[in-house]
C-alpha cells in the first residue's frame, strides 16, 4: 500500500505552475522530497494537507481520497510546517493545550518526554523562541499523537548540526514501526543520503523522478574528461554540463550509455543527490 498517492496534480499561480505531478509515498519507508527553492515542494505538501486546493488531480492519504469537507484524515498525520503555524503570543504549554484535544490518540507522557529531550521551556512564549526551538516544538507536537504518517516541510532548516543528527536518529526510530511512513522535503540532501529510502525530485514545477534512492544513484553517473571529447551531439547526452578551459564534468542519467560512449577515455564518479539536483537545476551552464 502507499501512504500517499498523488495523481496528475496541477496548480497554477501567477508566475508558477506545478504541472501534472504524479508520485507515490510507499508505506513503511522514508521518502525525501527534494528540489531547489521555488520548485514546488511546499505546494505539494500543502496540497496533501488540504491547505492548497489543486486545480486538477487526485490525492489519497492512507487509502482515502482527501476531501476539503473532511479533515479527519489529518488525525493520522504528524505535520511539521516550514512556517510558524502557532500563535506567537502564547506559551508552548498554552499552545499545546489548544492542539492536544484535536487528537484522540494524544499521549501526554510522550509529549512531556519530547519536551524534556528537546530541552524546551514550556512557559516561554512562542515569539520568544528561536527558529530551532519552534521546529523542535512542532516535532514534539507532531509525534505525540502517534501519527501513522509524518509529513515534514524542511524540518532540518534552522537546526544546529547536533540536533539535526538527533532528529534523523529519531526518525529512524519512528520508522522502525513498519506501519509508519515519513515524507520530508529538504534542500539539505545530505540528510537524505543518510536516511531516505525513496527520493522524489521536483524542478520548476515538474517531476524529474520518484524512485528508490539506490536505483537513482545506480543510474546517474558523473563523467569527467577532456574538452576535445565534446561535440554538439555528445553534449546532448548530459543532463547538465560544466565546461572549463581544458575539461568538462557532466551528469548523465544513463550510466550504461555513457560508459559505452566514452569507455576508458574519461573518469567516472557516482553522484550525490546534491550533484544530481545541481546539474538538473542548472542544465548546461558554462564556466569557462
Ligand atoms: N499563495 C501563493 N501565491 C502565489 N504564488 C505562490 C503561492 N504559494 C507559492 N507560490 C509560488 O509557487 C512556487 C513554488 O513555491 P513552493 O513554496 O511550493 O516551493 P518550494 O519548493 O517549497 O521552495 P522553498 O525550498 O524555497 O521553500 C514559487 O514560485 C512561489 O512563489
Amino acid at each position: 500500500m502507499n501512504a500517499v498517492e498523488i495523481r496528475n496534480v496541477s496548480k497554477s499561480y501567477k508566475n508558477y505552475k506545478l504541472s501534472n505531478v504524479s508520485f507515490q509515498v510507499p508505506n513503511g519507508y522514508i521518502t525525501g522530497l527534494i528540489g531547489p527553492n521555488g520548485a514546488g515542494k511546499s505546494t505539494i505538501i500543502k496540497s496533501i494537507m488540504g491547505m492548497v486546493i489543486p486545480d486538477q488531480g487526485d490525492i489519497s492519504v492512507l487509502g482515502q481520497p482527501i476531501d476539503s469537507e473532511r479533515a479527519d484524515y489529518k488525525e493520522q498525520i504528524g505535520y511539521i510546517s516550514d512556517e510558524n503555524i502557532y500563535y506567537d503570543y502564547l506559551t508552548l504549554a498554552e499552545m499545546k493545550k489548544i492542539v492536544a484535544p484535536f487528537y484522540s490518540n494524544w499521549d501526554e507522557d510522550l509529549y512531556l518526554k519530547y519536551m524534556d529531550i528537546f530541552e524546551l521551556p514550556a512557559r516561554k512564549k512562542i515569539k520568544e523562541c528561536s527558529k530551532g526551538m519552534k521546529t523542535k516544538f512542532s516535532i514534539a507536537l507532531a509525534l505525540s499523537h502517534h501519527p501513522k504518517l509524518l509529513i515534514m516541510d524542511e524540518p532540518t532548516a534552522g537546526l544546529d548540526p547536533v540536533f539535526r543528527r538527533e532528529l534523523l536518529e529519531l526518525l529512524a526510530d519512528y520508522i522502525l514501526d513498519e506501519r509508519n511512513t515519513i515524507l520530508f522535503s529538504t534542500h539539505l540532501t545530505t540528510d537524505l543520503d543518510r536516511v531516505a529510502d525513496y527520493v522524489t525530485f521536483v524542478n520548476r514545477g515538474q517531476l524529474v523522478f520518484s524512485e528508490a534512492k539506490d536505483e537513482v544513484l545506480d543510474r546517474y553517473l558523473i563523467v569527467k574528461g577532456g574538452r576535445e571529447l565534446l561535440d554538439g551531439d555528445i553534449r546532448k547526452e548530459f543532463v547538465g554540463l560544466r565546461e572549463t578551459g581544458v575539461g568538462f564534468e557532466g551528469l548523465s542519467r544513463d550510466r550504461d550509455r555513457v560508459v559505452s560512449l566514452f569507455g576508458n577515455d574519461v573518469m567516472y564518479q557516482t553522484p550525490t543527490l546534491e550533484e544530481i539536483m545541481y546539474y538538473t537545476a542548472k542544465g548546461g551552464i558554462k564556466h569557462v
